[in-house]
């Protein structure tokens, strides 16, 4: 098949499972995606095929999925239609027939039952990647929420994918064709792009406003714009205000939480640094992967793409083991030697960098290590551009 498509001039990449197809899907656009319907030896109902298809679609709608069924599979091709398919292929299938198969469906573009009255698809879409049970229920929950309306509080650890949750919601919901206004409510010039038109406003950091820079926010908010807070924790925000923005809490999980997504978050790491640094892609050893497991990742999910970003560009051979992932076991500070002047801004930054570092983001606890009022950090963090 690979061959038949490039012959006819088509570029075209294969994956071995759902999971890989999935971490492809996350690192670029395709025009079509020919889909077969069981992966595992022995299976042929087409259940698979069908859920892998259901994620398919739910993550992007406007997605071109041709499936293969087996000869007798017209009661599976039926199903996946329904499901949202734009055409079918019969295996064994004749090069020439599907290749024009794949064409016309690209060409076709979306049914009109998509493409109107439901919401026009995002620009881009946006893909959560893990299996586990509480990243399953996170995109379950952003399913039903997205498309209605209400103000979101998306809570969670610093790095942990709550900014990647948030451009979901957004993307699943009415307003998906119109970019989202991005404010982080520190910057106060930032404040003005609250007034704009109508729409979506995907709002940083409210729970470092005082109270009555909160009740300011309130009064600003027109009732005609969706807000998705990103926030550690609601609790940080006035009742008021709260009902305005949190109407559901939406918790990202932490990467400790959700089994088996961090190895499987890693492999997708490797696949798109080596894609980025034009490297070959190396494999992760056994040992990597354990390590990988058993790690809490300062920066959650960041902490983990950084370190594998790291190892791929170190990597000398085809492989990544667990010694190229060790975390720094201390921070390194250069000397100072006498003839530099102490730089006292410098010292400050420094502190506020560990103290967050070593608590993991977390402002609350990094103030309280500093003796400091959260307000009085996240000012510091501001002019340090932290
Ligand atoms: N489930 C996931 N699938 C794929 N990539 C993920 C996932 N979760 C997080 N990431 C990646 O990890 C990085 C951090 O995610 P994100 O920026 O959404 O975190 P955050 O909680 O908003 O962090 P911060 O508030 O510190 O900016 C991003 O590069 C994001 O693409």
């Amino acid at each position: 098949m690979e061959i038949a498509f490039r012959l006819a001039g088509h570029a075209f990449d294969t994956a071995a499972a759902p999971t890989e197809a999935y971490s492809r899907l996350a690192a670029r656009r395709y025009d079509a995606i020919l889909l077969d319907m069981n992966f595992t030896p022995g299976v042929s109902n087409g259940d698979e095929g069908l859920v892998c298809l259901s994620r398919l679609l739910a993550d992007d709608p406007a997605a071109c999925v041709v499936v293969i069924t087996a000869h007798s599979g017209i009661r599976i091709a039926v199903a996946a239609m329904q499901a949202g398919a734009r055409d079918f292929v019969m295996k064994p299938w004749r090069n020439a027939e599907l290749i024009a198969k794949v064409e016309a469906a690209i060409a076709r573009g979306l049914p009109a039952a998509v493409a109107s009255p439901a919401p026009t698809p995002a620009a881009e879409p946006v893909r959560l990647l893990g299996e586990s049970a509480a990243i399953q229920q996170l995109r379950d929950l952003i399913r039903r929420i997205a498309p209605t309306g209400a103000g979101v509080a998306v809570t969670g650890v610093g790095g942990s994918g709550r900014t990647l949750t948030a451009l979901a919601i957004h993307a699943a919901s009415a307003d998906a064709a119109h970019p989202p206004a991005r404010i982080d409510l520190r910057d106060d010039a930032a404040w003005a792009r609250l007034d704009g038109a109508p729409g979506t406003a995907i709002l940083r950091h409210a729970d470092a406003l005082d109270t009555v820079a909160q009740a300011r926010l309130l009064d600003r908010l027109a009732p005609s714009t969706r807000c998705i807070a990103i926030l550690e924790s609601v609790e940080a925000i006035a009742p008021a205000l709260r009902r305005r923005l949190a109407t559901v809490d939406v918790a990202v999980p932490p990467l400790a939480r959700r089994e088996g997504d961090a190895v499987l978050l890693a492999r997708h790491f490797v696949r798109s640094a080596a894609t980025r640094f034009a490297r070959p892609v190396p494999t992760l050893t056994p040992a990597a992967e354990a390590l990988i497991a058993s790690t809490d990742w300062p920066d959650d999910v960041r902490g983990l793409a950084l370190a594998i970003e790291r190892a791929v560009l170190l990597a000398e051979g085809d492989t990544i083991d667990a010694a190229a992932l060790a975390l720094p076991s201390a921070v390194t500070v250069a000397p100072v030697n006498a003839a530099s002047a102490f730089d006292l801004d410098e010292a400050e930054r420094a502190m506020i960098e560990a103290a967050l570092r070593q608590h993991r983001h977390n402002v609350t606890h990094a103030a309280t290590a500093l003796g400091l009022s959260r307000g009085a950090l996240y000012r510091r963090m501001a002019r340090y551009g932290l």
